[in-house]
């Protein structure tokens, strides 16, 4: 059967990767003037706001009625919303700080929704030259070549990813920790931060890493991984346990239901504002 969407995924992956080569790589070969947004290790650079510029005036040529929701034009002040409307959901940098230190992970995130159920994701690690894509039902690749989560059912014998986020918050940061430790203690045989949710995500469908969680980051930084995952065999749920929620800023990602309500059990959780909440919206 022909594939309603098929178009928009070419579209969408030429454009990671055209903004990834063309605009991310380059931009890492001169200097990078730093701005800070909602904290002063929030950062963001002309970079990001180009790239996601790029890929949202390429889409609005050839699909004029969709809609957005992207990291920068939210941080402008344009509303987060997801709808029942085809909806492109765009991280233009995952891993600025990354790019802004030269650090070798950085990706160009693209979702897609319809119905509030990603159709494809798209994740471009730029520097590595490695292009995942996933489609609802069809499997999830990374060049092409299919991928599939980690069969491990230890969580003894497994690796675990997680990051920092940019809230300094005394109390937020001593959840971080606790929950860090808690994990280490169980004990895993490591925990791996990649700076950037994309990829750490990608990492879980890669079968690299049994499990990934984090709180606080965005819809733009789950919605085109969240497909890698499930499509790799992987389970997504929230932090408690619970059902995933894309815009509640929670996620644990894992290679099977047991490993993932394992990690659960040791996270101290906390509820950032949602994507979805009113100030976000208007
Ligand atoms: O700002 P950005 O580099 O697009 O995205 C950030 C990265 O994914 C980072 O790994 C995660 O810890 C943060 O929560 C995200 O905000
Ligand atoms: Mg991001
Ligand atoms: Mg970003």
């Amino acid at each position: 059967m022909a594939d309603l969407w098929q178009d928009a995924m070419d579209h969408a992956v030429t454009a990671a990767r055209g903004a990834g080569r063309q605009v991310v790589r380059e931009a890492l070969r001169e200097d990078r003037k730093v701005m800070t947004k909602s904290s002063s290790v929030d950062l963001v650079t002309q970079t990001d706001q180009k790239v996601e510029q790029l890929i949202i005036q390429s889409v609005k040529e050839k699909y004029p009625t969709h809609r957005f929701i992207g990291e920068e034009s939210v941080a402008a002040g344009e509303p987060c919303v997801l709808s029942d409307e085809p909806t492109w959901i765009i991280d233009p940098i995952d891993g600025t700080t990354n790019f802004v230190h030269g650090f070798p992970f950085v990706a160009v995130s693209v979702g897609f929704s319809v119905n509030r159920q990603i159709e494809f994701g798209v994740v471009y690690s730029c520097l590595e030259d490695k292009m995942f894509t996933a489609r609802r039902g069809r499997g999830s690749f990374c060049n092409g070549q299919p991928l599939q989560v980690s069969a491990q059912t230890d969580v003894g014998q497994s690796v675990i990813a997680t990051e920092f986020g940019s809230n300094r918050d005394p109390e937020v940061v001593d959840g971080i920790f606790s929950s860090l430790r808690n994990v280490l203690a169980i004990p895993v045989h490591g925990v791996r931060s990649a700076g950037t949710a994309a990829i750490n995500m990608c990492l879980v469908a890669s079968g690299c890493v049994e499990a990934y969680y984090e709180m606080g980051m965005h819809v733009w930084d789950l919605a085109a991984a969240s497909l890698l995952v499930t499509e790799a065999g992987g389970v997504l749920m929230d932090v408690e346990g619970g059902p995933f929620d894309l815009m509640s800023r929670r996620v644990i990602a894992a290679n099977n239901r047991s490993i993932g309500q394992r990690i659960a059990r040791e996270i101290r959780a906390y509820a950032p504002v949602r994507d979805d909440a009113p100030a976000h919206t208007q």
